[in-house]
């Protein structure tokens, strides 16, 4: 089989192992499932063609195994034995289309097209054909790899299927190494500059190829496999998110509220609890109501507090949505080396980027727990790359983390949440990294008149006051209705708890706060 040769008598140390590595992987899927229940997502793109040409050998060195004890006889690697599948877009680049379509013929490919999104056509797909397992050239580096291994089922909410990711822990120098050594074709874009090829309208050539004939002002490109820096691979592509941390929606009903609060000035936080022990209602979560008052003492208005599980899609699913809406998020629970800390992959998720070893943050967990933090499994320093900010305090023996308007608190109680929180707010003063704003004031008043009564007067006075938070509650059926009003000008405040006692007999209200 000519890649299996190429790769063994080639001298290059590295790429043996990471090609040994990812055979082993495809030959283990082929044990656990029948050829007829794996696919190949393919896709044209150059991880794609490493893990075609991979599953060519995987393949053929599977049948080879079976043949040589009694199984049906190999066919040479001539025919390719997978299911591929291809969701062809209108966006993609003709170029990566007729590639994928070219390598299907000349490897006697068994292709099926799919013009849907991938959800829909998976599901589709799951439908029609008994299909468990499916291979994806996903790499570590890519957003989408966050908290895969090399099996991980689909994630919830999508058709139930194995992914199989025999790449997932090669380079981008790595994959050039195979294509050049196997000497396979690839898609022509890669020898113009792209270095990594989503739709014709979010990927450009990379800059950091380019060479330019300053004679004739011309642009050029050098090819991709020249790439020296293979972390800069998505420079090409527009990033996801980037409108959404500039700042939050305006359109959401709950924003209006708010902004009513202090004539269009207010700024919103809402905050994540990650805990499946809450969900599961063994531990209560204490840190939520403290952390609103906190934020409330800085004049921020808490739009919501949820709770969601150590699960990495629900983080993300969780903080992409918050993110867009407040000015600022603060999440806490899941954080920490156990298998069940997916709270910071998350938020790396949510941002489209991938996690990556921080030297400096490393350094201060070394301090902190001693060497047995170190070494290529220390998880606990991998950090969402490029748009991590470490938030230094003497008082803090491991700074915060800041990723955009995400903040990652690491407080599991009160006392510690405390400690935290003072830090932040010296480093707002010094750095501004959270604005300080007038505090919110508030008055409380107990009644024992009915709600039905209450109900028509108190709802004129939200109108009069749009300024003011006013509200009510009960602690039980029998026993008093609380009114509250919340803002950050007394006087008005004053005004409509005074308004709401004139409507009526005196003594009706008590003010308890
Ligand atoms: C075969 C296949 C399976 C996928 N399975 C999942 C999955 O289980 N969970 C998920 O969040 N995304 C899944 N995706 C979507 C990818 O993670 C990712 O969103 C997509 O490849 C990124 O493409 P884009 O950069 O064009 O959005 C899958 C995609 C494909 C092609
Ligand atoms: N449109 C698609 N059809 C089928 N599979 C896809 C599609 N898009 C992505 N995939 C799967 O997801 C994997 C990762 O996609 P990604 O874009 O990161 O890699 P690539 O396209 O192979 O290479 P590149 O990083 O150069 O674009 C692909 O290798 C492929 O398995
Ligand atoms: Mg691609």
């Amino acid at each position: 089989m000519e890649i299996d040769k190429a790769i063994r008598e080639c001298d290059d140390r590295r790429l043996k192992t990471k090609y040994n590595n990812a055979i082993y992987v495809i030959k283990r899927a082929l044990a656990l499932y029948p050829v007829q229940e794996v696919a190949l997502s393919f896709n044209g793109g150059k991880d794609s063609t490493v893990l075609l040409h991979l599953l060519r050998a995987g393949c053929f060195l599977h049948q080879a195994e079976e043949f040589s004890s009694g199984g049906d006889a190999a066919d040479g690697g001539k025919t390719f034995p997978i299911r591929t599948i291809y969701f062809e877009s209108p966006s993609a680049f003709p170029e990566i289309n007729s590639f994928t379509y070219e390598a299907a013929s000349i490897y006697d490919i068994q292709m099926d097209i799919i013009r849907l999104d991938f959800k829909s056509g998976l599901e589709a797909l799951l439908k029609a054909n008994p299909i468990r397992a499916i291979f994806l050239g996903v790499r570590i580096g890519d957003p989408t790899a966050v908290g895969q291994e090399q099996f991980s089922p689909s994630s919830p909410g999508w058709p139930p299927f194995m992914r199989v990711n025999p790449i997932l822990d090669w380079s981008y120098r790595d994959v050039w190494a195979f294509l050049l050594v196997s000497k396979v074709r690839y898609c022509s874009l890669y020898d113009q500059g792209y270095t990594s090829i989503g739709s014709i309208h979010d990927t450009v050539p990379n800059a950091l190829l380019c060479t330019r004939n300053s004679d004739i002002s011309e642009e050029k490109f050098k090819p991709a496999y020249l790439l020296a820096d293979g972390r800069l691979e998505r420079a090409g592509r527009a990033k996801k998110n980037s409108s959404a941390v500039c700042g939050k929606l305006s359109s959401t009903s709950n924003g209006l509220k708010m902004e009513n609060l202090n004539s269009g000035s207010m700024l919103t936080a809402s905050i994540i609890t990650v805990g499946d022990e809450i969900l599961f209602g063994t531990v209560e979560d204490k840190l939520g109501s403290v952390l609103c008052k906190k934020l409330h003492s800085i004049g921020w208005a808490v739009s919501r507090v949820t709770v969601t599980r150590n699960d990495i899609d629900s983080v993300a699913e969780e903080v992409e949505r918050q993110q867009s809406r407040d000015d600022m998020v603060f999440i806490y629970g899941g954080i920490g080396p156990l298998h069940s800390d997916v709270t910071v992959a998350g938020v790396a998720k949510a941002f489209g980027v991938r996690m990556a070893p921080d030297e400096e943050f490393e350094e201060h967990l070394r301090h902190l727990i001693g060497e047995k933090c170190s070494g290529d499994k220390n998880e606990m320093a991998l950090l969402p790359e490029g748009i991590t900010e470490l938030l230094h305090h003497e008082q803090l023996p491991v700074p915060l983390i800041k990723c955009h308007n995400v903040i990652i608190l690491t407080a599991t109680n009160a006392v510690e949440l405390d400690r935290q929180w003072d830090c932040l707010i010296e480093l707002a003063k010094s750095n501004g990294i959270l604005e300080l704003m007038d505090p919110f004031v508030s008055k409380c008043f107990a009644t024992t008149l009915s709600d039905v009564e209450v109900a028509q007067p108190l709802s004129k006075l939200c109108a009069q006051f749009p300024d003011l938070y006013i509200g009510g509650y009960r602690e039980s059926r029998e026993g008093p209705l609380i009114i509250t009003f919340e803002g950050k000008d007394l006087s008005r405040i004053e005004a409509a708890s005074q308004s709401l006692c004139q409507k009526f007999h005196p003594g009706a209200f008590s003010k308890i706060k």
